[in-house]
């Protein structure tokens, strides 16, 4: 379970998170949704430790992890792929993947196979540079770079931004795949509708930095799509 109470964050004196209360289950698959920055990043980025929080708690399987910095979230277990996929674009596929095999967590010597499984061409492209791929095979890779951590919580922030409709495809199995099989928790930020309903069982709805509305996928009605989502 991963548990949110009462957090709270401000940029200098600006504050973009208010009274953020969020609970999920292991094993779920949550959507965090609402429009352009209404602070779905920044609750991300305090979930991974990327940014301090200004007040609240972050629980992680019982353990308040708030005042944890970056280094310790892979060790926790929680995989991060950032928004704009942050590949290091000098380095070759292989080195990309295998950058996450120093985390203390992680237990192989070796690339795990499956991650070739998951996601195929990119053992074809094992000795091109991460620059070279297209955004597509970059948003595998960075997938992929995540579950070498062998992570149970996989956070993903919009995964699907200009990417072409064969790899969201793809990359909505695999997480579905990660989730059954796996009892992987899935938190996603996403602002495509279909996208969401078809990964998540829940959702959370951010209007300025509140929670609005949450629930079962099921219960995103028509009437908050339009209070909230419609551009
Ligand atoms: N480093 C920063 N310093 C100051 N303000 C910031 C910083 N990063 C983000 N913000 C502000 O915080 C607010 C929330 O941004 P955030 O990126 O979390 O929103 P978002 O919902 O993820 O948006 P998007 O869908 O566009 O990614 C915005 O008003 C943004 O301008």
């Amino acid at each position: 379970m991963i548990e949110t109470t009462n957090l709270n964050q401000k940029y200098g004196g600006s504050q973009i998170l208010w009274d953020i209360n969020m609970q999920i289950s292991t094993g779920s698959r949550t959507c965090i949704m609402g429009r352009n920055g209404v602070g779905k990043t920044t609750l991300l980025k305090c979930l991974m430790g990327l940014l301090p929080i200004s007040s609240g708690d972050i629980l992680i399987e019982g353990t308040n992890v708030s005042k944890a910095n970056i280094e310790k979230r892979p060790n926790i277990g929680i995989g991060y792929v950032p928004q704009g996929r942050h590949i290091f674009s000098q380095l070759t596929v292989e080195e990309n993947l295998k950058v996450s095999l120093n985390c203390k967590r992680q237990t192989a010597k070796s690339i795990p196979t499956e991650v070739f499984d998951y996601f195929p061409v990119l053992k074809e492209m094992l000795t091109r540079r991460g620059g070279d791929l297209s955004g597509g095979q970059q948003q595998q890779l960075a997938i992929a770079r995540a579950l070498v951590l062998n992570p149970n919580t996989l956070i993903l922030d919009e995964p699907n931004e200009g990417i072409q409709p064969n790899i969201v495809q793809l990359i909505r199995d695999v997480l579905l795949t990660l989730n059954k099989e796996k009892n992987m928790t899935i938190i996603l930020v996403e602002q495509k509708l279909p996208f969401a309903r078809a990964v998540a069982e829940q959702f959370n709805l951010i209007e300025r930095g509140r929670i609005v509305s949450s629930g079962h996928i099921d219960d995103l009605s028509d009437e908050l799509v339009n209070k909230y989502l419609s551009v």
